[in-house]
């Protein structure tokens, strides 16, 4: 991880591990139309660092809660599939990952780990998880009301 700092940084670096290349197209892009991507990158650049000089920063304190859970900074990871492709971890090295800088994980319904697993294996992470409905299935099941 020595010399990554950016985005682009992390892009390139895994570019050049990826054995696979259709995988690191699949993981490199945003969904669908990528608005969301284009957003956040076109939004990133419009943000400035002011240097404060002799300000102590020594104790920053970035914690918020979101729906109800308190993260220690207002950054999560968002659902994303067969994170075992990418590294043998997979959704439980993400989760660890997160929950080490007390960051929120999203957990995909199309995970390569069981959710349990998840939750046992990064117990203190804030974990939540995504979820896809089907309508024919909901439809058939007879169920009524969704819980989580
Ligand atoms: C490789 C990849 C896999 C994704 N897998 C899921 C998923 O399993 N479930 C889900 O709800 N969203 C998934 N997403 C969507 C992301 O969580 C996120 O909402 C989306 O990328 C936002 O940017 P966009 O609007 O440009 O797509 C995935 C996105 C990418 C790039």
């Amino acid at each position: 991880m020595n010399g990554l700092f950016t985005v682009a940084d992390f892009k390139k670096k895994a570019e050049e591990v990826s054995k696979d290349s259709l995988l690191f197209t699949y993981f490199k892009h945003g969904a669908e139309k990528e608005i969301t991507l284009k957003h956040n990158e076109n939004i990133f650049r419009e943000l400035y660092i002011l240097p404060k000089c002799l300000v102590d920063v020594s104790n920053v304190n970035m914690n918020t809660k979101i729906f109800g859970c308190e993260a220690k900074w207002p950054v999560g990871i968002s659902p994303s599939a067969n994170h075992k492709q990418a590294h043998n971890d997979g959704e439980i090295g993400t989760a660890k990952a997160a929950g080490n800088v007390g960051s929120i994980f999203i957990l995909s319904s199309f995970s390569m780990t069981s959710f349990e697993d998840v939750a046992v294996h990064a117990p203190n992470t804030i974990k939540w998880l995504q979820m896809y409905i089907y309508k024919d299935s909901w439809d058939k099941s007879g169920q009524k009301i969704l819980l989580s």
